[in-house]
């Protein structure tokens, strides 16, 4: 099967097919949680694991270095969790970006983040099992071990984004602030204007809404997005049910790169 452009992004009410294994050109950008990594009670329960590692290791060669992780998390969480396999990255919703030479790009963090982090802890020090997670140019109030705060949460970070100017980024039983400028579609094309991608067709897999600015930035570069997880209305022109079919998926691309290498 090979990718078919000029398709439109399918409406909600059509079932998406599973992506194809063969794109010329193929340039890889991958989410972590809930596509490369399933969701734990905590982030730091998220460990490395060796198939996830060992595939990514095999695949950067293979695409001549086409292959990037995108995250909300930091670029030292995505080295940890990952064991740094993939050189090129951005982390924190694209105010850290790691070329694939190396080069790390952060973005200023806004000053208000100092607050927020003050205000998400005295949340959180009122509501048993809410966690802080303080990222220096953005800060998470996690509820997943405190479902019954998710409303409250909200409000407090609805009114710390109105108060400051920060951006309210909602995701899996959480929200964070961030600092204004960027977002995972302004990573995927900074990473695509440099080699080794530069000239590539975007592939971006990704679960959250967050990563519907990275699937319209994939498009917007002549690829497509993948959608991890339940159907909902997207960007995204193929899906796959989770983090075993991603894994499958990577190693099938890896084993028919592999072949054209012997070949
Ligand atoms: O962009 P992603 O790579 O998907 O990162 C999004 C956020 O992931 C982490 O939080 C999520 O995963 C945790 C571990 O499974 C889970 O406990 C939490 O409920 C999820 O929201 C990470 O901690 C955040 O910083 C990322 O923004």
């Amino acid at each position: 099967m090979t990718f078919n452009t000029g398709t439109a992004p399918q409406a909600l009410s059509q079932p998406l097919s599973t992506p194809p294994t063969q794109v010329r050109g193929l340039a890889l950008f991958l989410d972590m949680d809930g596509v490369l990594a399933g969701f734990a009670p905590t982030p730091d329960l998220v460990m490395p694991d060796p198939r996830r590692t060992a595939v990514l290791r095999r695949l950067g060669p293979l695409l001549d270095g086409r292959l990037a992780i995108i995250s909300g998390r930091t670029l030292s969480e995505i080295d940890r969790i990952t064991e740094a396999a993939s050189p090129a990255a951005s982390g924190v919703h694209g105010l850290e970006i790691r070329t694939r030479q190396g080069d790390v790009r952060t973005r200023p963090a806004a000053p208000a983040i100092r607050a927020a982090v003050a205000a998400f802890q005295t949340f959180a020090d009122a509501h048993p099992g809410a966690i802080v997670e303080d990222k220096g140019v953005a800060t998470g109030l996690h509820f997943r071990q405190a479902p019954d705060a998710a409303a409250a949460a909200e409000r407090l970070a609805r009114d710390l984004a109105a108060e400051t100017g920060l951006v309210l980024q909602p995701g899996h039983m959480i929200f964070e602030l961030k600092t204004p400028g960027t977002d995972k579609g302004t990573a995927l094309t900074a990473l695509m204007a440099e080699p080794p991608f530069k000239g590539g067709v975007p592939v971006m897999f990704g679960d959250d809404l967050t990563d519907e600015h990275a699937f319209r930035a994939a498009e917007a570069l002549g690829g497509f997005g993948v959608l991890v997880g339940p159907m909902r209305e997207t960007a995204a022109r193929y899906r796959l049910d989770g983090v075993p079919q991603v894994l499958d998926w990577l190693d099938a691309v890896a084993a028919t790169l592999g072949q054209e290498v012997e070949a």
